[in-house]
């Protein structure tokens, strides 16, 4: 497996022969009124850059995986509640040798998407030890997601949405499962990190307190693409 990174073009990305250069002032002159940090987590080849080029620039990065090196980042501005809100979202190495690089980037970061493959037990195993590292080098009230993607798959699939539901709920923390493929809760899932950013920055003391986990499941209802088999 190679760990080279290389630029990517439109065309390349449609015939799925490169993988994503993060390119740094992408949105750098972008209006917006408040900004967070967002890390993307979980085991190499879950799907973190593909979650993360299908929410920037809605396309697909099919083909030969190329492993990331290291971390970088991407901006997007998403509107909420008529507020312009800038993510930056950094794109995280999920090998176990680029750890101690990753590390470092935690404690900046407001929300973390934890990521695993419904079609990777292992990369399911491993959530509860990804968490045990969020707890020891992430802000105590960092926002958490946890993701199941590559939701397409399903003849492939071996690990069940109940199951993902299960440890978020023994977790606390808010589920969605997700396909970087078709696009499946990809927006949802950032738009509702952003929206629960939003809230804690801005939320006056009388203010009722937003419930990630209701606005979600009222979005995936709206929608009615939550579970995709
Ligand atoms: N079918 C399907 N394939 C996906 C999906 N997301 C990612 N993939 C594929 O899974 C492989 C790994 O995707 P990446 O996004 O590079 O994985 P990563 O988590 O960034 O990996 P590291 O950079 O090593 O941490 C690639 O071949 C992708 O095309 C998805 O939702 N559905």
């Amino acid at each position: 497996m190679s760990t080279r990174k290389a630029s990517l073009t439109d065309k390349q990305a449609k015939n799925g022969t490169s993988k994503y250069v993060l390119e740094r002032c992408a949105s750098v002159n972008e209006y917006y009124d408040i900004a967070f940090k967002v890390m993307l987590l979980g085991d190499s080849a879950v799907g973190k850059t593909c979650v993360l080029v299908r929410f920037k620039d809605g396309a697909f990065l099919g083909g030969n995986f190329i492993a990331t090196v290291g971390i970088d980042f991407r901006n997007k501005v998403v509107d909420v509640d008529n507020l312009k809100v800038k993510l930056q979202i950094w794109d995280t190495a999920g090998q176990e040798r680029f750890r101690s690089v990753t590390h470092a980037y935690y404690r900046d970061a407001q929300a973390l998407l934890l990521i695993y493959d419904i079609t990777n037990k292992p990369s399911f195993d491993n959530i509860r030890a990804w968490l045990t590292e969020i707890h020891e080098y992430a802000q105590k009230d960092v926002v958490i997601m946890l993701l199941g993607n590559k939701s397409d798959m399903a003849a492939e699939r071996v690990v069940k949405t109940e199951e993902g539901e299960k440890l978020a709920k023994e977790c606390g923390i808010p589920f969605m499962e997700t396909s970087a493929k078709t696009g499946v809760n990809i927006e949802l899932a950032f738009h509702a990190v952003a929206k629960e950013l939003k809230h804690r920055a801005t939320q006056q003391p009388n203010d009722p307190k937003f419930k990630i986990h209701e606005y979600i499941d009222s979005q995936k209802h709206k929608s009615g693409c939550c579970k995709q088999a």
